[in-house]
């Protein structure tokens, strides 16, 4: 059976009462980590979410990252965070995180993937697979680059963009370790907790 694990990502903009959404998503089935991932929110909504959301996935052994922000993440007890190819110094990210989690988006490029691995990331991250409503994409990311960095190297690979159920078969079968997802879970037409069952039964199935 592959070896892949659900990565789940929260929506761009938090609903109240997100948490119990967030635990019905986790209690629905296996999720490795959980990203928490703001894009318009200050320090101060973040810092919120952080304290609000974080219990919810620690209590039940789901890693929780943070988005863009190592210092951050760090400093507020994170279990680490995902960084792209413009979120500040990946060096001094990976030394301020210590041992704590370092995810670094690659796109769709060998080189990228390579640079991030001997800097030292925990896991590295390709897409976009498909067309997604969720973020404007520029990179597409190919089942045989999945297959080259399995077949390369020993870290983790993540895929991500416009991943369902329906169409995530091959890149678990292209040997993904994760695969991160937005609007799979949290768009679902039976709430989050059927869209993590979706995801789960899909990747048994691959
Ligand atoms: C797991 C994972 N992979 C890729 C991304 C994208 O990161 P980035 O390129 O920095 O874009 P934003 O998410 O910041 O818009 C991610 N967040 N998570
Ligand atoms: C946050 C993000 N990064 C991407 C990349 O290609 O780097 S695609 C993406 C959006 C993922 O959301 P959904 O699962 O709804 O498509
Ligand atoms: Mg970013």
């Amino acid at each position: 059976m592959p070896d892949c694990r659900l990565y789940l990502i929260t929506p761009p903009r938090l609903t109240d009462g997100f948490e119990t959404l967030l635990a019905q998503a986790l209690d629905a089935g296996d999720v490795a980590c959980v990203q928490l991932r703001l894009k318009d929110a200050g320090r101060d909504e973040v810092a919120r979410a952080v304290e609000k959301l974080m219990p919810v996935t620690q209590s039940r052994g789901v890693a929780f990252l943070l988005n863009d922000d190592a210092e951050t993440a760090k400093r507020l007890g994170c279990d680490g965070a995902h960084l792209g190819q413009t979120d500040g110094d990946h060096e001094a990210a990976r030394k301020a995180l210590d041992s704590h989690i370092l995810g670094i988006t690659c796109h769709s490029s060998r080189h990228m993937a390579m640079t991030a691995g001997e800097l030292g990331a925990d896991y590295v991250a390709f897409g976009a697979f498909f067309p997604t409503e969720t973020k404007q994409t520029e990179h597409v990311a190919t089942v045989e680059l999945l297959e080259w960095w399995r077949e390369m190297m020993e870290i983790p690979c993540v895929a991500i963009g416009g991943i369902t159920a329906a169409n995530c078969a091959p890149l678990v079968r292209a040997g993904a370790d994760f695969l991160a997802v937005v609007g799979a879970v949290w768009n679902h037409q039976d709430g989050p907790g059927a869209g993590v069952k979706a995801m789960n039964a899909a990747i048994a199935g691959a």
